[in-house]
């Protein structure tokens, strides 16, 4: 790859360009904030899930988000078909494992949606904070719900195991982010009020599959991407905030702002060798 950080320029600069459609099956808690940072970066969102219109909402998108927040059985049914039908015409799919370890029917439909996923191979993706990333894993057996208890350093062996079992890039979330495929990378951006918004993570993975929409040119890393739109934009709209109701509000601004020239030189990126 050339340098990581012209890489990240240009991701940002064709997404600008492309404003990609990310379709989403996501949680009732963050449905409005994940559609407003898709398009204040650049992208589009649509909320979808029916049976009925998948097929012909998967031929438009060029990505698509499989979020767990709020599963119940009707919405994994969704989820599934949706996931076989990304699949079958093969388009990226992001999951998030919102909660992953918190219930067995969390974990369960996890490793489901990955069993049908890994046909994709890296242009599946798991985004995940650390608990979710080791529940998946089967690390850990039990956590305490959507809130990680774990650090994201000790997610690292999970996550590379978690590629090698499914063969996606794996992107783990925290005061660290490490993004694990071909090869793995450390980001050290973003801001301590970012876990006390809710949604943040969802945002992570929205934005994620936003990038994995575009076509990818030297190297396909969407988590890397999107792990340091979210670090910057973290940084840059903590330093406007006075809490978690004006950050976040702040953070939207701050996506809309984002040129690719400032990520580049604001990203603390480096590869693990
Ligand atoms: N302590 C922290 N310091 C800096 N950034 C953080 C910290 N914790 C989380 N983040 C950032 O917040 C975003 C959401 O991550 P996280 O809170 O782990 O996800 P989730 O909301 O799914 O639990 C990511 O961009 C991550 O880098
Ligand atoms: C609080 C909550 N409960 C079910 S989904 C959800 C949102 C979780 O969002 P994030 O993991 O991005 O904080
Ligand atoms: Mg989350």
């Amino acid at each position: 790859m050339k340098d990581p950080r012209q890489y990240l320029a240009d991701q940002l600069a064709l997404l600008r360009q492309t404003h990609p459609l990310v379709v989403n099956i996501t949680n009732y808690v963050v449905m409005n904030n994940t559609a407003n940072a898709l398009l204040a970066l650049g992208a589009s969102p649509i909320m979808a899930h029916s049976h009925e219109e998948m097929e012909e909402m998967l031929t438009i998108a060029g990505a698509l988000v499989i979020n767990i927040g709020t599963l119940d059985r009707q919405w994994i049914a969704r989820m599934k078909h949706a996931a076989q039908l990304a699949v079958q015409m093969n388009k990226p799919l992001v999951l998030d494992p919102v909660g992953c370890g918190a219930s067995e029917l969390r974990t369960h439909t996890s490793r489901e949606l990955c069993e049908i996923a890994k046909a994709l191979g890296p242009k599946f993706i798991v985004r995940g904070n650390a608990s979710e990333i080791m529940a998946l894993s089967g690390e850990i057996r039990s956590t305490k719900g959507v809130d990680s208890l774990e650090t994201s350093d000790n997610a690292l062996g999970a996550a590379m195991a978690l590629y090698r079992q499914y063969g996606c890039e794996v992107v783990v979330s925290g005061e660290t982010d490490y993004v694990v495929g071909r090869r793995i990378f450390t980001l050290h951006d973003g801001h301590d009020i970012m876990p006390r918004v809710t949604g943040m993570g969802c945002t992570f993975t929205a934005l994620t599959a936003a990038f994995a929409a575009q076509p990818q040119q030297e190297y396909l890393s969407p988590g890397l991407a999107s792990a340091a739109v979210m670090g910057v934009a973290g940084k840059l709209a903590a330093a406007q905030s006075q809490g978690p109701g004006s950050f976040q509000m702040q953070m939207l601004d701050a996506l809309y702002q984002l040129t690719p020239e400032q990520l580049a030189a604001s990203v603390t990126v480096s590869e693990l060798s």
